[in-house]
């Protein structure tokens, strides 16, 4: 089974990603590893550029019919057999990018994309299955917990679980509202 791990930069994807693969006897991939392994995307300043449908042909290629956990917040464009978005209340995304260093424009951006659900959007229109795990004051360990009960109970879907747009106030601050 290939499960897919997505969600805005600092929701805990890696974190969570890793301890579901070791509870599941699962491989562990990262998507931006595997891309930099396989040559697939361009660097642009210090981001790699990927190209989404050459990701999912080589991850298919290499993946299919195999147990794995693929980590990455484009992990959604691969055709897994279930998607999994994360998400985060957006002010514990900000500070946990804040404490990251991002830049300030960068850390807007992401911010930004998780209080008006941009990955859950994009999961839903590539794949059927997407599963979304609210992660906000649970551990790492409960979140992959919970994972594994919602796919064990043969839950296909689950979207809407999360409304932040009561966090927009909070956030603000960290929004780029000026430049806009
Ligand atoms: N419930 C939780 N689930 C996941 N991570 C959590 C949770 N609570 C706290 N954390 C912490 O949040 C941080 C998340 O970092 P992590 O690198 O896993 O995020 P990410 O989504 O993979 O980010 P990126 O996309 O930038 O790689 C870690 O320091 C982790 O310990």
């Amino acid at each position: 089974m290939i499960i897919a791990i997505t969600g805005t930069p600092g929701v805990g994807k890696t974190t969570v990603s890793k301890i579901l693969a070791g509870r599941l006897g699962y491989e562990y991939v990262s998507v931006k590893d595997f891309a930099v392994e396989r040559g697939i995307g361009t660097p642009v300043g210090e981001e790699l550029e990927i190209d989404v449908d050459e990701l999912a042909d080589a991850m298919m290629r290499e993946f299919a019919g195999r147990d794995v956990v693929i980590d990455g917040h484009l992990s959604h464009y691969v055709p897994a057999d279930v998607v999994i978005v994360l998400r985060a209340h957006p002010k514990l995304v900000a500070e946990r990018l804040e404490a990251r260093g991002y830049p300030r424009k960068k850390l807007a951006e992401n911010v930004e994309a998780e209080l008006i659900d941009v990955i859950l959007v994009e999961a839903i229109e590539e794949n059927e299955n997407v599963i979304e795990v609210d992660t906000t004051g649970k551990t790492p360990k409960e979140v992959a917990n919970e994972i594994i009960r919602l796919i064990e109970r043969g839950v296909k879907k689950r979207v809407g679980i999360v409304d932040w747009s009561d966090a927009y106030d909070e956030v603000l601050p960290y929004l780029n509202l000026s430049e806009g």
